[in-house]
This record gives C-alpha cells, structure tokens and sequence, in this order.
C-alpha cells in the first residue's frame, strides 16, 4: 500500500508537473510585477517569480495546480520513506530482493533532491535562501569546491543561469532517470513477487494472495482515484509555500523561520548544530568544517541505507533466499537499528527546526542546539538499547501465548479457595503463525590451531564479522522459540494451571 501511495503521487507530480511547465518562465531576466497581487505591484522581480505569481494569482486553477504539485511531493516523500521502513522492518530487502532496495534508495534520494530543485526554482526570499545553502555546502568542498561553484552558478552568486539549470535538471532529467528506475524497480516486483507473512499454506516457495487482474488493478485503480482526492482536498484547503508572502530574492535579504521541506529538514539540522569550526591550511587555505563535516555524514549515512541489505548477509553469513516477511520483534538487533536511525533523523529535524521551536515553545535556542547536538550521540543509543528490549520482551511474550495459551480474562476459584486464570489454548494456524520464524546461528569462528596442528588465525575482519554475527543472533538477542516437545509437554496437562 505505501509503495501505491509513492506510486500513484509521482504519477500526479508529472501531470501537474507538465501543466506548470507551459506557464512557469524558467528566466532570471528582471521584470517589473504587474499582475492582480496589489502588494508586490511595480516591484522589480525575475520572470521566474512573476510567473509563479502570474500561476497562483491569475491563471485560472493554476494555485490549486501548484499546490497539488507541492503538496504531492511532499506526501511522496513521505510515502517512500515510509515504505522503506515498512521494506527494511520486515526484512524484505533480503535476497532476491537486495537491488530493488538499492533502486528504490535511489528513488528516494532522487525524489527528495528533485523536491530541493522545485522548490528552488520560483526565485522567491525562501527559495533563494535555500540555494544560498546549496552553495555555501559547495563552496565547503576542500579543493573543487570553488570550481564547481563557477559551474553551477556561472561567477557571482546568485547570477542568472542557476534557475534555468536547476528547471532543466528538475523537469527532465531527474524525473526520466526516475521513470527508468521506478520501472525496473516494478517490473522486480512483479518478477520477484511480494513477500507474504508467515500463515498456514504460507510458504518461501508459493504467494497467498489476489491474482494482478482482474480484482488487484481494479483496486489499486480506485485507490489512485483516492489518493488523488485526498491530495487535491488537502491543496484545496491547506496553503502550502505562500511564495506572494515571501516576496522575490534578494541576496541581502533573508526571512526569518526560513525552513526547507520536511524531508531536507536533516541536512539543515546537521548545519544548524554543527559548531561553527574553520581550520588554515596550507598557506591559508580555508577549510569549513563546520559545513563540510555536515556534508561529510549525509552522503556516509546514505551509503549505510543503499549497503544495509549487503553489510546484514555479510555479518550474519546468511545467503539464502527469502520471500517470508518478518515479524520486527524476530529480529530485534535490525529493528533497534533502524529504530535509532529514526530518532536521529528525528532529532535533527528538530534541530533543523530550532528557531521555529524556540519561538513556538518559548525556549532557549542555545537549549534547542545543545540538547541537538548531545541527542545526535545518545538518542539513537538509548532508543537502540530500549528497541531491542522490547522485542525480546515481545518474543517471551509470543512464547509464553504458545505454550501457555491465550489469557481470557476469565478467573475461577476453585473448592479450596484457590483462584485461577482460565487460559485457552490458541487455534492451530496461530500456534503456526508464531512459531513458523527462523532462528539463526551465529557465524562461529574457526578453531585457531586445525586437526592438523596447523595455526590458522582468523583475520581481524572475520574476526569482527563474527562478533557482530553474535551480536545479531547470539545469546541475549533473541529468546528460544517452543518446541514441539514443549508445547506437547505443557499441551497434555502437566503444566497446567
Ligand atoms: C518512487 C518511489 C517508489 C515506488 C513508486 C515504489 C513502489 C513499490 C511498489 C508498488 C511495491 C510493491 C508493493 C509494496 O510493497 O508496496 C514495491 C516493493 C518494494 N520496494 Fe518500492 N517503491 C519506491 C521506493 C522504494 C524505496 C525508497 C525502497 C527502499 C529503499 C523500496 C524498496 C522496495 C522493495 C525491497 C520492495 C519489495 C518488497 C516486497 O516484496 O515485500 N522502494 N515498491
Ligand atoms: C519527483 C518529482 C518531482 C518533485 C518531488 C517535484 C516537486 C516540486 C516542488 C516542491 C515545486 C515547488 C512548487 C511551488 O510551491 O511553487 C516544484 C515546482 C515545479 N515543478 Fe516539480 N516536482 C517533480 C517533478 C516535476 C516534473 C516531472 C515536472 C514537469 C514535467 C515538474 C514541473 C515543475 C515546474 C514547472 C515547477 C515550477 C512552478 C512552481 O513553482 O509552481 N516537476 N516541483
């Protein structure tokens, strides 16, 4: 369903993406403002702004257009991250499935810069502000930093090429590699099949489920009409980037509560907390650690998120196939981890959001910026640690349903004064449900010395590998499910209550 959603908003991005296409005015050339917005009247402005003004104000449905693009990219983001979540929680990036992940990370991290990019392109005090950032993180780079800010920008900042550039890379050539992407990455699905949740008849080897045509098309049809419903209801009422309010750029100004979209809200966290660090070198040379390190860990973090289905099969040793979805509990050292990525990102969205907290709020942004920057470290530790307990407790509480049966909330008091709970006993399909998980081995080292007296010393990569292996699987990471001995043990009487 959330892979639908992501779907079907990129289909409505490109429709009204093309119909803004044949009255937005991607130019920087300097026009003097003469539509119907009174306010802004004889203000010298770039066409790129007139005609986003010109789309909201004087162009019949063109705000409602506008706002059902924006308010579609930001439900797409969303809508990829979630269903990422939903791909890595229940394991369904394993093999075959590893290059779908690293196709739809792809996606993502496309969607969310050609997000950037449209936002970027009406020349307004926002949007200007936000490439004014684009090009401090470009000018941080040691080296070619400089020289691809020439590229870009053409000279000076803002100049006059950077609209048209950015309009031609967010109508064309990110969304074509898009649609390239989005089509492998469905064709594989199709191909590879959905993965399906343990049931009785469920196997790794059959899919339980509606056949694609007719009943799926026919109801994945009537959700695209919904989705386009909502997303057009949530544009007709709700405003979204009132650019008219902003007034057009101009590099000496900047308006205050300037925030990106919510999904580069990250980056910005990072730049807003990172402490203001430059360092000389070599005869001069400045180096911006204070941007640079931010850039530094965006790219680091997306390399984590494309490798992850790679670096799991690597530590726990597993190569087989997989078309089980997992329970999260099952697994509870990828679920805490991905857990804990969600509280940093959480974290530096706050972070990104320090000066709109501190005004909402009351509070200290100084406080905002040192609880950021202390967060970053132990937040995802804590939720780590918390997440993990969790599911094993979710796990003990699993087994204790199998071999003890279901609460009922029934108590009886038996002749001699004694009360008891009534638990019954689940259902077949359920007792399966709950126990049809693996429960892998960690990988085990080599003996150091073989039956041959041979020293064979492991390396420290292997040896790594098998601490992390333990990590994943060994003792106080998972909890023993029932046996079929057990559960016919407690089943027949001896353990009853
Ligand atoms: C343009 C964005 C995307 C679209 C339109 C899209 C669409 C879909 C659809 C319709 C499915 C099948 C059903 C479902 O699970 O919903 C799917 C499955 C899948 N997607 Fe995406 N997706 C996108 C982005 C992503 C991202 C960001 C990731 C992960 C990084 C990803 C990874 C996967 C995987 C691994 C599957 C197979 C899941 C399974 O069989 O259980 N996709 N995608
Ligand atoms: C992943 C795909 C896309 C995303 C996330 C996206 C997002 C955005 C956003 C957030 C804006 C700013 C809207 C505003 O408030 O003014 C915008 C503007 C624009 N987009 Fe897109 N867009 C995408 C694809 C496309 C495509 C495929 C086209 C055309 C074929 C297109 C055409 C335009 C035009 C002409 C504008 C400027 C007009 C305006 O700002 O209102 N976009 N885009």
């Amino acid at each position: 369903m959330l892979g639908e959603i992501a779907l079907y908003t990129f289909v409505i991005i490109i429709l009204t993406g093309v119909w803004l296409t044949l009255f937005f005015r991607p130019s920087m050339g300097e026009v003097v403002y003469d539509g119907s917005y009174v306010p802004l009247k004889g203000i010298p402005m770039s066409e790129a702004y007139a005609s986003t003004l010109d789309i909201s104000f004087d162009i019949r449905g063109g705000l409602l257009i506008r706002q059902i693009h924006h308010w579609s990219a930001i439900v797409f983001v969303a809508a990829m991250l979630t269903h990422m979540m939903r791909v890595f929680f229940t394991g369904a990036f394993r093999k075959p499935r590893e290059i779908n992940w690293v196709f739809g990370a792809l996606l993502l991290f496309l969607g969310m810069f050609d997000g950037f990019m449209g936002y970027s392109l009406p020349d307004d005090l926002l949007s200007g502000t936000g490439i004014r950032f684009m090009e401090g993180a470009i000018l941080a780079m040691p080296i070619v930093g400089t020289y691809l800010q020439f590229f870009f920008f053409g000279g000076q900042f803002p100049g006059v090429l950077i609209v048209p550039r950015l309009f031609t890379v967010h109508i064309l050539l990110i969304p074509g590699i898009m649609v390239g992407l989005l089509a492998a990455h469905l064709i594989l699905v199709f191909y590879h099949k959905h993965t399906q949740f343990a049931g009785p008849g469920r196997t790794n080897e059959n899919v339980v489920g509606m056949p694609l045509l007719p009943v799926y098309t026919a109801k994945a049809g009537g959700f695209f009409f919904l989705v386009f419903g909502v997303i057009s209801a949530m544009a007709a009422i709700a405003t979204v980037n009132p650019i008219w309010a902003y007034g057009p750029y101009r590099p000496d100004q900047v308006s205050t509560d300037a925030q990106p979209d919510w999904y580069m809200g990250f980056s910005e966290g990072l730049v807003r907390v990172m402490p203001g660090w430059e360092i000389s070198v070599w005869g001069g040379h400045t180096l911006n650690l204070g941007v640079f390190i931010p850039l530094i860990i965006f790219p680091t973090v997306l390399v984590g998120l494309w490798g992850y289905p790679f670096i799991e099969a690597w530590i726990t040793g597993d190569r087989g196939e997989h078309h089980m979805a997992d329970r999260p509990r099952n697994h509870p050292v990828r679920t805490a981890y991905g857990a804990a990525w969600m509280g940093l990102y959480l974290v530096l969205l706050a972070g990104g959001g320090n000066d709109l907290l501190a005004t909402h709020f009351h509070l200290s942004i100084n406080a905002i910026t040192y609880f950021v920057r202390a967060g970053f470290f132990a937040v995802p530790i804590i939720i780590f640690v918390v997440t993990k307990r969790w599911c094993l407790g979710l796990q003990r509480r699993d087994k204790e349903k199998v071999l003890h049966g279901r609460e009922t909330g029934v108590i009886n008091r038996l002749h001699h004064g004694e009360y008891i709970e009534v638990h019954a006993p689940l259902p077949q399909g359920r007792l399966y449900t709950l126990t049809a998980h693996e429960q892998p081995e960690p990988v085990v080292l080599a003996p150091e010395v073989d039956e041959n007296g041979v020293v064979r010393k492991a390396g420290l990569f292997t040896r790594a590998r098998a601490k992390l292996s333990r990590g994943f699987y060994g003792e106080g990471s998972q909890i023993a499910k029932p046996t079929a001995e057990e559960h016919q043990e407690i089943a027949s009487g001896h353990g009853h209550h």
